[in-house]
């Protein structure tokens, strides 16, 4: 039988992102310790001759418009680097919301790029799907096998799977978009800047949560700056019982609270629902 040609595009979080500098050509050398969350996006794919995609779930409308949709991006890309690829019609069931700092979009070209690999046999591993990952965007290499590592360089460079203790996390997303630009950009370093001593903790998983504390995300004080939702935000998950610990998540707006056990965040959630009736809010798994 064949697998059915359909995967999750899981949200993706950043327990830490420490920024080392800032490169020549604009962009940031970043560490980071990525994790998945239980939760994300749908993605279906029926071959066909031509490409296309079609857009519906709860956030659809946020997305952008259809033709510019990432999923499309990392399709072409791919199409261009693997002559005589079999492609097909995308069907996105969107659920994450967009522009939060949890890499809805990268995760979506990621699954796109997993189904047209499985589609036309071509291993994970293939470099035209690595290169086309790349090309797509900062955070979609480390979104093609969704599990938790460290990420490095711009994002392309990835460490080997970790095997972290299972974390109980709640998810807050205060419904406001914050724009990934404007965030490293509030960050103010010049191309060409390095933060010495910047570097991140070794990730040991007996004491990750010490590790955890030990490290940060540097995004969180500019991204709090341009949008102070996010502080309200983060001290609501603090007030919550048995709350361990409670981070941004990329550039922003999510932020994630990581709880003792299943029950402490699902009350928590529970809580921030009943304060927060228009935010997304969401307990799960991150692994
Ligand atoms: C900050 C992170 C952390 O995982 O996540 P999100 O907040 O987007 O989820 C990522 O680095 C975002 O990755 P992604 O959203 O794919 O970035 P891209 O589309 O490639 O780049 C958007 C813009 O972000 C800035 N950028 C991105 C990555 C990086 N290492 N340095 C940068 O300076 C650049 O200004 C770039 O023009
Ligand atoms: N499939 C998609 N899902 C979400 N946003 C998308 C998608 N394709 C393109 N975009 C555009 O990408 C931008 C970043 O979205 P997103 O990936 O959700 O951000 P973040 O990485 O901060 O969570 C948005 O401005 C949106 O218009």
């Amino acid at each position: 039988m064949p697998q059915p040609l359909a995967t999750r595009a899981p949200a993706k979080i950043n327990l830490t992102l420490h920024v080392l500098g800032r490169r020549a050509d604009g962009y940031h050398e970043l560490e980071s310790l990525v994790a998945f969350a239980g939760t994300g996006d749908d993605l279906r794919l029926e071959p066909a001759a031509d490409l296309a995609l079609e857009v519906g779930g709860p956030t659809a409308s946020l997305a952008g418009n259809d033709a510019d949709n990432l999923v499309l991006k990392a399709a072409r890309l791919l199409a261009d680097h693997v002559e005589g690829l079999r492609l097909g019609t995308f069907h996105l069931t969107k659920r994450l919301p967009v522009a939060a700092g949890i890499g809805g979009g990268s995760s979506d070209a990621a699954a796109a790029l997993r189904l047209l690999a499985r589609l036309n046999g071509l291993p994970l591993s293939d470099p035209a799907l690595r290169e086309a990952a790349r090309l797509t965007g900062a955070d979609v290499p480390v979104c093609l096998e969704p599990k938790a590592r460290m990420m490095r360089g711009v994002g392309e460079e990835l460490g080997e799977p970790l095997n972290l203790p299972r974390l109980f996390a709640v998810l807050v997303n205060p419904r406001v978009p914050v724009e990934t630009p404007a965030v490293f950009k509030a960050l103010g370093l010049q191309p060409g800047q390095r933060l010495p001593g910047a570097e991140h903790p070794i990730v040991e998983r007996g004491s990750l949560l010490d590790t955890l504390k030990a490290a940060r995300n540097d995004l969180e004080p500019p991204a709090l700056r341009i949008q102070p939702l996010i502080g309200e935000a983060l001290g609501l998950l603090r007030q919550t019982a048995g709350c361990r610990l409670a981070r941004m998540s990329g550039s922003g707006a999510t932020v994630f609270g990581l709880y003792v056990d299943c029950a402490a965040a699902a009350e928590a959630a529970k809580d921030i629902r009943r304060a927060r009736p228009g935010w997304w809010v969401k307990d799960t798994l991150l692994r």
